[in-house]
Formats: C-alpha cells, sequence, structure tokens
C-alpha cells in the first residue's frame, strides 16, 4: 500500500482525502503552518512543511499538496521540488482519464471526472468532481477546472486560472493565464491573461491580479 503526506488540510484537502482513499492509499498524516481545531479524518500533525528539516525527515513518503489557491499550491510545490521531495498524483478510480496527465506532478482528478483523448493536464492541475475536459484540450500549471465545468475540444487554459463550476467553454477558445471564471458562465470567445469573467455569455467583472 503506497503512503502520502498531505500538506493543507481544509475544504479541499477533504476531497482529495476521498480520493486517496477510494484508491486504496495509506494516510501518513498532514503538514500545515499548525495543527488544525477540525480533524474529521483522524490524520496525524505533523508539522509544518515550511520546517526544512521537518519536511526532509520524511522524504522517503510522497507528497501531495492538497491546497485549493492555486498560487499557494504552486508556490509550496516548488518549495517541495527545491527540498527534492517527490510528490504524487490523486486520481478517484472512478475518473475516466484518457490524455496525457504529467507524471508525480501534485494533478488532482476527482470523482467522475473526464478527461479525453490527447487531453493534457500539467503540473498541479486540478480537475475537480464531474468536469469535462474534451479532445485536444491543454490545462497549463495550477489551473483549477472546477466541479461540472465542461471543456469542449481544442481548449486551452493558462496558468492558475480557476474555471467556476458548471462553466462551459465553447470548442478553441484560449483562456490566458491568471484568469477566473465565474461559476455557470458561457466562454465563447478567448480570454487575456488576468480576467475575472461571468456570465452568458462571459463578460469581464474588472481586472483581477488573483
Ligand atoms: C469544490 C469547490 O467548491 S470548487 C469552487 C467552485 N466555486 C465557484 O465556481 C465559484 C466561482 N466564483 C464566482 O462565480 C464569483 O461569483 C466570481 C469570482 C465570478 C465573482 O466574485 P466577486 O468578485 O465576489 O463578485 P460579486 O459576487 O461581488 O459580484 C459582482 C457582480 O458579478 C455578478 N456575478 C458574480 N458571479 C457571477 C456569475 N458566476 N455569473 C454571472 N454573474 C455573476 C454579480 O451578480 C454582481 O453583479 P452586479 O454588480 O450587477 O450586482
Amino acid at each position: 500500500m503506497q503512503s502520502v503526506i498531505l500538506i493543507g488540510y481544509s475544504g479541499h484537502a477533504y476531497s482529495v482525502i476521498n480520493i486517496f482513499t477510494a484508491d486504496r492509499w495509506l494516510l501518513a498524516g498532514y503538514m500545515d503552518d499548525e495543527e488544525k481545531k477540525a480533524n474529521p479524518f483522524d490524520l496525524s500533525y505533523l508539522g509544518s512543511e515550511k520546517n526544512v528539516e521537518t519536511l526532509r525527515w520524511h522524504r522517503d513518503t510522497l507528497f501531495f499538496v492538497a491546497v485549493g489557491n492555486n498560487h499557494a499550491r504552486r508556490k509550496i510545490t516548488q518549495f517541495l521540488q527545491e527540498n527534492r521531495i517527490l510528490i504524487a498524483n490523486a486520481v478517484h478510480p472512478s475518473a475516466s482519464v484518457n490524455g496525457i496527465v504529467a507524471a508525480n506532478a501534485g494533478v488532482m482528478i476527482g470523482i467522475n471526472a473526464a478527461v479525453n483523448a490527447l487531453a493534457e493536464i500539467h503540473e498541479g492541475v486540478i480537475c475537480n468532481t464531474g468536469c469535462v475536459i474534451e479532445h485536444e484540450c491543454i490545462i497549463n500549471k495550477f489551473a483549477h477546472i472546477a466541479p461540472g465545468a465542461v471543456l469542449a475540444g481544442n481548449v486551452s487554459i493558462g496558468e492558475e486560472t480557476f474555471i467556476g463550476a458548471n462553466a462551459v467553454i465553447r470548442q478553441g477558445v484560449t483562456i490566458g493565464r491568471n484568469v477566473t471564471v465565474g461559476a455557470g458562465s458561457v466562454i465563447i470567445h478567448d480570454i487575456p491573461d488576468n480576467m475575472v469573467v461571468a456570465g452568458n455569455p462571459g463578460r469581464p467583472l474588472n481586472k483581477t491580479s488573483n
């Protein structure tokens, strides 16, 4: 049985725990800035990942950065990599994965998510519950595709971009980096970097710096 240590232990981590448990991994504990008051999965607290000595103590175990915020997830992942810590992927057994998923790269693929032919899922990406990522889509590093979102064929999503729950992206659309797409939006045109867009059809709400 493989074992994994989580970094982060709140809402997003709970979904990640569900995935690892369904895939029969052993959860060796969690790391966070401090011990959490809530411990619904009865995990052991192993200290802060910022303490390099503590981190290296566990270097024979795989880690997973279970942090929903895209930018924070990237920062922590980079820190782990600098310290030669090995990172797992979390793929729920119910997910249908036919694309190309970066190996050992902190990718999460949730319950009933579908990744179709030749889609690329890069490092640190979250493909959340029931999302559909169609053929030849490219999901760049540390993006998050929220539950139920549908990306038609050949869509490209920039680094650290967030696609809200149940959003629909028309085929061939390119969405830049650090973009937020509101829940339920329908995106039919390309979106430049650093925008917040929402609605049907999606329109800018304002400029963001996430
Ligand atoms: C497992 C998980 O939980 S993963 C997380 C899933 N969560 C989501 O998908 C939520 C995504 N977030 C959203 O949709 C947010 O509403 C955002 C990011 C688009 C905007 O949030 P905020 O900046 O806080 O905007 P705020 O709520 O103040 O609304 C601003 C305006 O945009 C409109 N608006 C906000 N969200 C949306 C939306 N999804 N679709 C259409 N219009 C929207 C509001 O009605 C409001 O309009 P008004 O100014 O005419 O009253």
